[in-house]
């Protein structure tokens, strides 16, 4: 848990709280919080440790919707907007967590792969990164593409886009979602291949820029 801006996608350039959910089994081989992926109890540690952490590791804490806005108070955030990703957030229920966060004053963001159902209030904005042919199945995917506000998508090189373009004719309508394009990496190539496939599609351009200015 920790407040920083908001890097990637739409609401890039928003302060926001992040409330990273432990435990993912996707795999991708690219991920950049491989971290969390675990959820051997032996990780488990106080709240304290967690959001004190010099650096990421694996170490996580548990808690409620109460005890995470207690803790959001205690820590004198002050931003409005929260975050939640991880890690595979959608592994959870989140409809009592973003429900309690709205009826508090807060926005949401879920940040999911798509790989399960998403289940949260009806005001959370919901950002659906595919992960294509991984856990999940189809059925699963296609669901959360119907419900995300935004579809951004990590590439690295056309045969990505080309995966993106044969998804999204599955998807009832695009009307009124954001697509976008992140690059892998910050690769060069794959920069240049999403810059000028956003030009082409009239799609957005979604650099990680929490990563250009070394935040986190
Ligand atoms: C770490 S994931 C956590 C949320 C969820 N599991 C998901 O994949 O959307 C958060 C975002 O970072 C993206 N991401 C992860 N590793 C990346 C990388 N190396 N380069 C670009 N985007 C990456 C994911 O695609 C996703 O949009
Ligand atoms: N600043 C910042 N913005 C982000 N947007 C999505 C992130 C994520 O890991 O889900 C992320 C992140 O890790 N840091
Ligand atoms: S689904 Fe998200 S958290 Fe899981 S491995 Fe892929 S990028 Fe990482
Ligand atoms: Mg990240």
């Amino acid at each position: 848990m920790f407040e920083t801006i908001q890097g990637e996608g739409s609401f890039t350039g928003i302060p926001s709280v992040f409330v990273r959910l432990q435990g993912c089994p996707v795999g991708c081989p690219w991920c950049d919080t491989k971290h969390t992926w675990s959820l051997d109890d032996a990780l488990v540690t106080t709240a304290h440790e967690v959001i004190n952490k010099p650096q990421e590791d694996e170490q996580f804490f548990t808690t409620d919707e109460n005890g995470l806005l207690s803790l959001f108070n205690d820590e004198g955030y002050v931003a409005k907007h929260v975050v939640i990703t991880g890690g595979e957030p959608c592994m959870y229920d989140l409809r009592p967590l973003t429900t309690y966060l709205h009826d508090n004053g807060y926005t949401t963001q879920i940040e999911t792969s798509g790989t399960y159902e998403v289940l949260c209030d009806p005001r959370t904005y919901v950002t659906v990164s595919p992960k294509i042919n991984m856990k999940g199945g189809m059925e699963v995917l296609i669901g959360a593409l119907e419900r995300a506000n935004e579809i951004k998508h990590p590439i690295a090189m056309q045969k990505h886009i080309d995966e993106l373009d044969a998804l999204l004719k599955d998807v009832s309508s695009l009307e009124g979602k954001q697509v976008c394009l992140q690059p892998i990496s910050q690769q060069k190539r794959a920069t240049e291949l999403a810059v000028k496939t956003c030009i082409a599609r009239n799609w957005r351009l979604s650099l990680q820029t929490h990563k250009y200015i070394g935040i986190e």
